[in-house]
């Protein structure tokens, strides 16, 4: 077989202009909607990035998988700190997770650099952005080799300091979530946000079981998840994160998610390198603050 190029070419798929990044390792499709990651498969192994069956590519839509990226502030916006609800001039319905992920953003760079296929998107504001009247420039740096780095960079071009909460909101393909075990959260906190909001502590590995969706802080080492039913382990490197958020929304919330199964549940789990909480992100004038993740999947030797 002929060893695939390493390459970047535009596509469109249904409504959506794209983009799709192929390397020696694996491959990937990058929408401009949002910048968002849709998937990352390495050649001839199962998808380490998971999209909805059911996601419409469509305009205007965050899909449902991939990568979305939530900024400037993560979930609902009342939910944040007051430092975060105070860049946002006017709280009229505001979107979930922010405005990033549903604007067409703007190619910056694209090509080859040795082994990786590289893309680079940008997003200027505020651009009339709903509420948030601040100048910044989003950027994010995909770069594929025999793995995916994402660098969201925020620079702020204003004269106040910017405050934001935001995620990198990877969607993880799995077996089966029942039987997958996350590492790296041992000794961390987490707000446990389907408990009243309330902070406990992790112990050992973390199994899923039941809905999901917490907000873990004061993470100290990469986060990885080992799926004995695929043999591999998909390891999460970040950088300038000490924060994420575990989501699987079972069987009853998967029932009022849109562009989703009902038993999609048991195929993902959401890992989001974030800035959320007690980790904010706060970027002072003229300067750029930057956080990364690597997502690289480790195969199991043949036993
Ligand atoms: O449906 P979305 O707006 O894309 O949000 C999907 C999910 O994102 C995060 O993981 C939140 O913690 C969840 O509470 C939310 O349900």
């Amino acid at each position: 077989m002929s060893e695939p190029v390493c390459k970047v070419e535009a596509l469109t798929v249904g409504e959506l202009p794209c983009w799709r990044l192929v390397s020696r390792h694996g491959e990937a499709l990058v929408a401009r909607q949002g910048a968002q990651v849709l998937r990352y498969t390495p050649h001839g192994r199962q998808p380490v990035v998971w999209l909805s069956d059911h996601a419409e590519f469509r305009r205007g839509k965050s899909l449902r998988g991939g990568v979305p990226v939530c900024w400037p502030w993560f979930g609902q916006l009342e939910r944040n700190p007051g430092a975060v609800r105070a860049m946002v001039a006017d709280g009229n319905a505001p979107p979930a997770h922010g405005f990033a992920r549903e604007w067409d953003w703007r190619e910056a760079e694209s090509g080859t650099r040795g082994d990786a296929a590289r893309l680079l998107l940008e997003l200027d504001l505020p651009q009339g952005a709903p509420a948030w009247p601040h100048a910044a420039r989003l950027t994010l740096e995909i770069v594929l080799d025999d793995a995916l780095t994402l660098t969201l960079s925020t620079r702020n071009l204003g004269a106040e300091p910017l405050v934001i909460s935001q995620a990198l909101h990877t969607y993880f393909a799995v077996s089966d979530v029942r039987k997958v075990a996350v590492e790296g959260l041992d000794g961390a906190a987490y707000v446990d946000t389907l408990r009243g909001w309330n902070t406990f502590a992790q112990h050992g590995t973390l199994a899923i079981d039941a809905e999901t969706d917490r907000i873990y802080t004061g993470i100290a080492q990469p986060i990885a998840i080992a799926d004995p039913g695929w043999r591999r382990t998909l390891h999460i490197e970040a950088h300038a994160s000490r924060s994420a958020v575990v989501w699987n929304p079972w069987v009853d919330k998967s029932l009022r998610l849109s562009q989703f199964a009902p038993d999609a549940w048991q195929d993902m789990i959401c890992i989001e390198t974030a800035r959320v909480w007690d980790d904010l992100l706060e970027v002072a004038p003229g300067t750029t603050a930057a956080m990364a993740v690597t997502l690289r999947a480790e195969h199991w030797a043949e036993g």
